[in-house]
């Protein structure tokens, strides 16, 4: 069961990203097997936020289209079973790179989104200094390895993502958090009852 959480909560208003901004590019990897469960985890390939951060998400998008790319999402709003099904297929070790459903996901309150660059000329998306999902040193948003071209690249999306409210989550390159995320509620909706 998702954790009770008391208090006052803004009520949840999530935003279909395609809907806002049909330019933002999708790749809901949850929705295939190409992901770290090995199995669809969602019935649908779509991704939502509350709206503030949808809004936000869509100037960074703008603002990218002049330096050549647009933003890839790979995921958004996540139902809690999602995350306690994440979490109990990852070893130990590795838990670093999941949410304790215990607390909850940002992801479950509509307020972290999962993304990368889309290179609009080569149409594709840019690599990065690692993989999304991948369970190593390569995934922190400080690693100093991989290629100056590829460092360049995961700063541009980090800077534009800070200047636009969200904050990058240390361990993942491509995890980030909108501000104000403790004023929405965990959430277990699945995605054919938003
Ligand atoms: C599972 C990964 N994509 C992710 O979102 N991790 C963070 C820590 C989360 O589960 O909230
Ligand atoms: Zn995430």
């Amino acid at each position: 069961k998702p954790p009770q959480e008391t208090g006052t909560f803004k009520s949840s208003d999530l935003v279909e990203l395609k809907r806002l901004d049909p330019t933002i590019q999708l790749d809901i990897r949850y929705a295939t097997s190409n992901n770290f469960a090995g199995r669809p985890v969602y019935s649908e390939a779509q991704a939502f936020l509350q709206r503030p951060a949808a809004e936000a998400l869509a100037r960074v998008n703008k603002e990218l289209e002049p330096l050549g790319y647009r933003l890839l999402i790979f995921d958004g709003y996540r139902p809690w079973s999602v995350t306690k099904v994440f979490w109990d297929i990852t070893p130990k070790a590795k838990r670093e790179f999941v949410a304790n459903p215990k607390k909850g996901s940002r992801h479950n309150r509509g307020c972290a989104v999962d993304l990368s660059l889309w290179d609009i000329a080569a149409a594709k998306e840019v690599q990065m200094t690692g993989e999304y999902d991948e369970m190593s040193p390569r995934s922190y948003a400080n690693y100093a390895g991989g290629t100056p071209a590829q460092r360049a690249l995961r700063d541009l999306l980090r800077s534009k993502m800070e200047q636009n409210g969200f904050t990058v989550l240390e361990a993942e390159w491509w995890h980030f958090d909108f501000q104000g995320w403790k004023s929405y509620r965990i959430q277990n909706v699945p995605f054919n009852k938003i």
